[in-house]
């Protein structure tokens, strides 16, 4: 599948090396306004298909994108140290402005992948400007801060994040929701495998679970000035998901009618991911506290988007 990912700075550029090592995409185009930069990327990325898998790796110009499958968007500003992901809300709004028409007039029909920050709201902007119906304009939401919670879970219980299954729903930003009640570990509810495995979930322990996945970015940005590797990880395997047609359940985002009462909203719940985009929504079961806590993110979401919940 031929993949276009507009915005070729550090989550563009790791997207394609992910895809790249992965084998995810038969043919990846970068556009980016910097177009020396885009270039320089470009190549560095072909360089390494001979260790990994065989890939058309460019740079390109908007007519470039003609027949991509997909078009993942990352262009845009990113936060600085002490910034929320909300506040970047305005800038990116005015560059989505341009580019979302731009790669409309050469690809009429395309999934979009958002991942430009703050991502659930620009996702909803990104459906606003398309036209597109809603289940083609995917964000990539909180696909990262589940793979946080599963990893930080692997490494608390001594199990490989893989065969953690937790979910992180809600906002990609201060207000998600660690869905702690139904986290396992192959089928086993994870409380158990904590007492199994003679490390219990203490009060201790989640709290710093919790911290290390909601805080994560703002830690990662005081110490390297920008995350990258962990959503181009995640961006290629939503595209894996696509391409292979998959009906793989990720929490990524997409604008709903109502969620918890509360919308139009984009938010991440786990979806089935194929093809055409998201194929559908299962509705987990949450504790009360869980409950309150996405009719929160979904509330604090419909008022950055200018609303009254
Ligand atoms: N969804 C997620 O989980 C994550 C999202 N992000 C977000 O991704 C975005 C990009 O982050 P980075 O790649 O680190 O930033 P970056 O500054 O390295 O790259 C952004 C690129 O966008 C390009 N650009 C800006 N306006 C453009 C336009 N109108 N047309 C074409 N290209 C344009 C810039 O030239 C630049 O190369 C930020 O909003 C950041 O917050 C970052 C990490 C995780
Ligand atoms: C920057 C960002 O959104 C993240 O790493 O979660």
């Amino acid at each position: 599948m031929k993949v276009g990912i507009i915005g070729a700075g550090m989550v563009g550029s790791a997207a394609a090396y992910a895809l790249v090592m992965r084998g995810d995409a038969s043919e990846i185009v970068l556009v980016d306004h910097n177009a020396r930069m885009a270039e320089a990327q470009a190549q560095d990325i072909l360089h390494a298909t001979p260790f990994a898998h065989a890939a058309r790796v460019r740079a390109g110009s908007w007519s470039d994108l003609a027949g991509a499958g997909v078009v993942i968007i990352t262009a845009g500003v990113t936060q600085k140290p002490t910034e929320t992901r909300l506040e970047l809300l305005e800038r990116n709004t005015a560059v989505f402005a341009d580019i979302i028409p731009a790669i409309l007039n050469v690809v009429p029909d395309p999934v979009l992948l958002i991942a430009t920050n703050p991502v659930d709201v620009m996702t909803e902007v990104a459906w606003r400007l398309s036209g597109l119906p809603r289940d083609r304009v995917i964000g990539s939401g909180t696909i990262l801060d589940s793979a946080r919670f599963r990893a930080l879970l692997g490494e608390h219980l001594g199990i490989c994040s893989r065969s953690i299954h937790a979910w992180v729903l809600g906002e990609h930003g201060d207000s998600e929701v660690l869905c702690w009640s139904s986290a396992s570990a192959g089928s086993v509810p994870l409380a158990d495998v904590a007492q199994q495995v003679g490390r219990p979930l203490s009060e201790d322990v989640r709290q710093r679970i919790d911290g290390g996945v909601r805080r994560a970015a703002y830690r990662i940005i005081e110490g390297k000035g920008a995350t990258w590797f962990g959503i181009g990880g995640g961006l290629a395997r939503i595209i894996q998901a696509i391409r292979a047609d998959e009906d793989a359940i990720l929490t990524v985002s997409r604008v709903e009618d109502s969620v918890e009462g509360i919308g139009p909203v984009a938010l991440s719940l786990p979806r089935l991911v194929g093809a055409k985009g998201i194929a559908g929504t299962l509705m987990p079961k949450l504790d009360d506290v869980e409950r309150a806590e996405l009719r929160n993110s979904a509330a604090v979401l419909v008022q950055a988007s200018g609303r009254t919940p």
